[in-house]
C-alpha cells in the first residue's frame, strides 16, 4: 500500500499571504480571486493563532499519539467515539484524531475519556483552537465572497453562510524509514469536502498542490502563516469560479510530521446551488452542478473512498457535475 510518488523535479508554488487583521484593499481582493481561481490555495498572516497556542496542540496531541495502538483503538473506527484514524487506513504513515464542533470541548472530551483520563489540559487547548479557527474561517468566507462580487458579503453571508460549522483533524505522520530513497505518499491525493480548509503544518513540510497541468508543487511552510485551501462546496458554490484543487502530503524526512486541517462546512441539510448572481448572465455561463444536499455528497465520498485512499478519487464533478454519466447514478442527493 506505501505509494511511492513521482520523482518529477518539484518547485515551489509562490501564494500570496494576506494580512487578515486588516480589511483587505482593492488590489488584494483582485489577487485574492486570482489565487482562488487558478490555486485554491493562499497563506494567512496576523491570524490571531500564536506560536503558543499552536505548540500546546502538538505537544497534548503528541501525548496521545504516543499512547499503545492498542489503547488508541479504544477511539478507532470501530468504537462507539470513532474520532482516531488510525495508520493503514489512509497511509502507512498517517494517523489522525478529529475535535467536532460546536463544542470542541465535548468532543475532545469524548476521546480524551477512553484514551487518557488524566490529561485534563487536551480538551480546554482543543475549545479554545477550535474557536479561534470558527473565528477565522468566518473572516476568510467573507473575504472570498467579496473577492467575487463587492456585494456579495452583504447578500450571500447570512443567508448562505452563517449556519457554517467546523472541526479539525489533528494529523500525525510518522517517519519516512528511508528518507534517502524515493519520498512516499504520507496522505494521497484529494480533495477536501469543506467550503474552506485552514492547515498549519509544521516545519518539515511536504504538503504539496496538483497544478492545472498535473504538476505537484511543493507549499513551503512558512513561519507565523497558516494555508487556507478551497474546498469541494465552495467550488460547487461558486460554480467553479474558485478551485478545490487536489492536494497531497508527500514524506521526505526522517522526522515525524504533525499539521492540523480545520475545515469549515455547510450545515448538513443544505442544499448547495450557485446563486444567479455568482453564475453570472453571460451567455456563455452555465451553471455547471446540479443541486446537491451536503450530506449526499459526504455519504458519497464516504462510499467511495473507504479503502481507497491511494486512488485518485471522486469529487464533486462526479457527483453533481452536469455531463457527468456518473452524476446520474446515484440517488443521495
Ligand atoms: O497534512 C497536511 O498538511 C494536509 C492535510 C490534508 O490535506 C487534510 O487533512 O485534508
Ligand atoms: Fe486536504
Amino acid at each position: 500500500m506505501t505509494a511511492m510518488v513521482d520523482m518529477d523535479p518539484v518547485t515551489c508554488v509562490q501564494l500570496p499571504s494576506f494580512d487578515v487583521s486588516q480589511p483587505l484593499d482593492h488590489a488584494s481582493l483582485s489577487s485574492l480571486a486570482l489565487a482562488c481561481k487558478e490555486w485554491g490555495f493562499f497563506h494567512i498572516t496576523n491570524h490571531g493563532v500564536s506560536a503558543d497556542l499552536l505548540k500546546k496542540v502538538k505537544h497534548l496531541s503528541s501525548g496521545l499519539f504516543g499512547l499503545p495502538s492498542e489503547t488508541k483503538l479504544n477511539a478507532g473506527p470501530n468504537s462507539s467515539v470513532k474520532t482516531y484514524t488510525p495508520h493503514f487506513i489512509a497511509s502507512p504513515f498517517f494517523e489522525s484524531l478529529r475535535v467536532s464542533g460546536p463544542d470542541f470541548f465535548a468532543s475532545a472530551q469524548s476521546s480524551v475519556r477512553v484514551l487518557d483520563p488524566t490529561n485534563t489540559e487536551f480538551s480546554e487547548v482543543m475549545k479554545e483552537y477550535g474557536s479561534k479557527m470558527s473565528e477565522l474561517s468566518q473572516k476568510i468566507i467573507k473575504s472570498v465572497l467579496t473577492c467575487l462580487g463587492s456585494d456579495f458579503e452583504t447578500l450571500f453571508y447570512e443567508s448562505e453562510f452563517s449556519k457554517c460549522h467546523g472541526y479539525f483533524r489533528i494529523n500525525n505522520y510518522s517517519p519516512c524509514e528511508k528518507p534517502d530513497e524515493e519520498p512516499v505518499e504520507g496522505l494521497g491525493m484529494h480533495t477536501d469536502m469543506s467550503c474552506i480548509t485552514i492547515v498549519h503544518q509544521d516545519v518539515s513540510g511536504g504538503l504539496q498542490v496538483r497544478s492545472r497541468e498535473g504538476k505537484w508543487l511543493d507549499i513551503n511552510p512558512c513561519e507565523g502563516t497558516l494555508v487556507v485551501n478551497i474546498g469541494d462546496l465552495m467550488q460547487a458554490w461558486s460554480n467553479d469560479r474558485l478551485r478545490s484543487s487536489e492536494h497531497r502530503v508527500v514524506l521526505r524526512r526522517n522526522t515525524n510530521r504533525a499539521s492540523f486541517a480545520f475545515f469549515w462546512c455547510f450545515e448538513d441539510e443544505k442544499t448547495v446551488l450557485a446563486p444567479d448572481e455568482v453564475v453570472g448572465d453571460m451567455a456563455a455561463d452555465r451553471r455547471v452542478y446540479k443541486p446537491f444536499s451536503c450530506a449526499g455528497y459526504m455519504k458519497f465520498r464516504e462510499n467511495n473512498e473507504r479503502g481507497k485512499f491511494e486512488k485518485v478519487g471522486f469529487t464533486v464533478k462526479d457527483f453533481a457535475g452536469y455531463n457527468i454519466p456518473s452524476a446520474d447514478q446515484h440517488d443521495d442527493q
